[in-house]
């Protein structure tokens, strides 16, 4: 900020700031956060359209998520929006574990914060931390336990097969995939999940420098349940153009007009439900 100059007075986004925080702090932390919104009454950042909607932290909802124990979950997206997809926000609480998806779901968990241990019937238990993910196959039993606390953010859908292509569990941190070529684009891609015709859908890490922007303002049949990360920027859903900070959530359905312009001295990092392999007839 110009302070010296004296004309800004909003305080400067300073770097040590960022750097001393754990990653994706700022997903749990919001700048616009409920409790600095709190004595605004009425106002909210979050906007439902026919074919997007933003949902930002002030407008979460937790109920107890059944199935799950000692666990609060946020609903963002769910098919009664048109997605075929789930999208929730868990926040475990002290011993907590999770629940089974009905018959025939498939299940992706990220950790945004915490700490959870997945156990399966064959393999030992996995601790997942910060930055970690596991894919469970549909009717593939497991458990997510956690002692103190954490927040995943969690995808389910109805495994649409193909031929006689199976799934298999997937566990794995974003800081391990490497980086992919994304040809006429600039921001950084890493996929979470294999690209095999067995997987139905993926979840894209996408990473920006402050001032990059996706170059094709793109119009597809692929529905997004998308989680910014880190950093800030504008997104442009059909003709509204909103600025958006991390811990936001936006729901892009089939054929929205989609653009993303990071700002700010941080990377912007966003996390991307993408349906992929199927034939959208
Ligand atoms: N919105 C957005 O980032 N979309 C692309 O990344 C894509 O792969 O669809
Ligand atoms: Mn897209």
């Amino acid at each position: 900020s110009k302070s010296d100059d004296g004309f800004c007075s909003a305080p400067s986004i300073t770097e040590s700031d960022e750097k001393t925080k754990p990653i994706y702090w700022k997903v749990t932390n919001p700048t616009l956060s409920p409790s600095h919104l709190q004595d605004l009454p009425g106002y909210t950042r979050s906007v439902y359209k026919r074919d997007h909607a933003l949902i930002t932290p002030e407008s979460h909802v937790y109920s107890p998520l059944p199935d799950w124990t000692n666990t609060l979950g946020a609903y963002l997206i769910t098919p009664a929006m048109g997605s075929h997809f789930v999208m929730f926000f868990a926040k475990m609480k002290e011993m907590s574990s999770s629940g089974l998806p009905p018959k025939d779901i498939e299940r992706l968990v990220f950790v945004v914060e915490g700490a959870v241990t997945l156990t399966n019937t064959s393999s030992s238990s996995t601790k997942l931390t910060v930055d970690s993910y596991a894919y469970l196959p549909p009717n593939f039993y497991h458990s997510l336990d956690c002692v103190e606390s954490a927040t995943l953010v969690v995808f389910e859908r109805r495994y649409e097969h193909l031929g006689s292509h199976t799934t298999e569990l997937i566990v794995g941190s974003t800081d391990k995939q490497p980086l992919l070529e994304t040809p006429g684009e600039v921001f950084e891609l890493r996929k979470l999940l294999p690209v095999s015709l067995a997987y139905d859908f993926n979840i894209h890490i996408m990473d920006f420098q402050p001032g990059e922007f996706l170059n094709v303002k793109e119009v597809h049949y692929n529905q997004h349940g998308l989680l910014l990360l880190e950093g800030q920027g504008i997104y442009r859903l059909g003709d509204n153009w909103y600025p958006v900070q991390a811990g936001d959530v936006i729901w892009m359905a089939p054929f929205v007009p989609q653009w993303y312009g990071a700002l700010g001295k941080n990377r912007s990092r966003y996390l991307l439900y993408k349906d992929v392999n199927r034939n959208p007839l």
